[in-house]
């Protein structure tokens, strides 16, 4: 087995804008890609100014009035995009200790009634009123903007990285209007003293790419190396950290590799940990199993020489070998919020909870 990581490593994004830096930042991601699952990009191209403006509002957005959070429940939304309650979610059985507000870029609902299901999983989200949080919803806005940006150069830096041309992974994403990407706000409170310290139980990310902004300087958040231990992720300011989500696992054979990972809640006494996620989608109609990309032979023979990681107890996702990925999505996001489903989805509802709304659900 290659050497197991102990740490994770720091990606310079300075790199790619020179050609005679680039290659060895391509080799860094490689290693990255394949034996660690995990990484961080330093000088990137979100800006700065931007990502401080956010960081700024997100205590401001938690303080809100409860009335006015309550007033954007994603019960309320088919897509699954709103506020979600402290508690509401549940990763392996264990209440996650997180409240967390979903936003995503702007989309119209391509469903019509009769279209398959999926479809309706993306659409407008719900944001908080302007008037008591002034500019949050253009800050956002542009935030998410720019890390869409930056994730789509990165997709094809990674085509690069595994000896495919820069364009190989394009036809994953439809035109822009078509596409939506989430973002996601929470908060971490700190432990109170009680049962759990589990911000959210360990679990591997449903899409293509993850970028993680850290937007306080707690520690917590963890990845479990080759061998399964747990590994600390500090935040390093001016970074983000970005991760493999089960999807670009599956198309590339395993070569980029979804790592488990888990938030443990700041110790008690602390102030509460914030971070915004980013999960960049591919296209809803994209079935995987037809869409498996090809490797170099010597490419793939560094996924030998890792050889397989433990198998870890995360939750999983199995059907991208058959459903379209939204469904796979949807399936996702249906078991992780059961309240939404029984609103919008009905019917998926009563397949997957038979036994009605459950005491304890599992989160994505
Ligand atoms: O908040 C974090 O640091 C990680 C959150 C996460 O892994 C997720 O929501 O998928
Ligand atoms: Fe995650």
């Amino acid at each position: 087995m290659a050497a197991n990581f102990s740490s994770v490593p720091v990606l310079d994004f300075a790199l790619v804008s020179d050609n005679a830096t680039k290659p060895e930042f391509i080799l860094q991601l490689r290693h990255a890609l394949i034996n660690v699952g995990f990484l961080y990009l330093s000088n990137h191209t979100v800006s700065q100014e931007v990502t401080n403006d956010l960081i700024d509002y997100i205590p401001r957005l938690f303080d809100l009035p409860q009335e006015a959070k309550n007033q954007i429940f994603m019960a309320n939304s088919p897509h699954f995009l709103g506020y979600s309650k402290l508690g509401a979610e549940f990763t392996k059985g264990k209440t996650d200790y997180r409240e967390q507000f979903d936003f995503a870029t702007p989309h119209e609902t391509q469903w019509k009634p009769g279209a398959p299901e999926h479809l309706r999983l993306w659409g407008p989200s719900q944001w908080p009123d302007e008037e008591l949080i002034p500019g949050f919803k253009t800050t956002m806005e542009i935030y998410l903007q720019q890390v869409q940006a930056l994730s789509y150069q990165f997709i094809s830096l990674l085509a690069e990285a595994f000896g495919l041309p820069s364009d190989a992974l394009n036809k994953f994403y439809d035109t822009d209007e078509l596409m939506q990407h989430r973002g996601k706000v929470v908060k971490y409170p700190a432990n109170d003293g009680s049962l759990t310290d589990q911000g959210v139980g360990p679990h591997y990310d449903a899409g293509f790419l993850t970028f993680l902004l850290t937007a306080s300087p707690h520690r917590g958040l963890q990845v479990q190396n080759l061998s399964g231990q747990w590994i600390d992720v500090p935040p390093i300011p001016g970074t983000f950290v970005v991760n493999i989500g089960k999807a670009l696992e599956f198309v590339t054979r395993g070569l980029a590799r979804a790592t488990s990972h888990r938030v443990l809640s700041p110790p008690v006494g602390s102030t509460p940990r914030y971070s915004v996620p980013f999960f960049q989608n591919i296209s809803l109609n994209a079935r995987l199993a037809d869409e498996v990309l090809d490797f170099p032979p010597e490419i793939l023979q560094l996924k030998e020489l890792r050889g397989d990681p433990v198998q870890t107890d995360s939750v999983n996702f199995a059907e991208f070998d058959r459903e379209p990925s939204g469904k796979v999505n949807l399936i996702g996001r249906v078991k992780s919020h059961p309240d939404v489903a029984q609103r919008h989805y009905p019917d998926l509802f009563a397949q997957y909870f038979p036994n009605g709304l459950p005491k304890q659900v599992s989160a994505y």
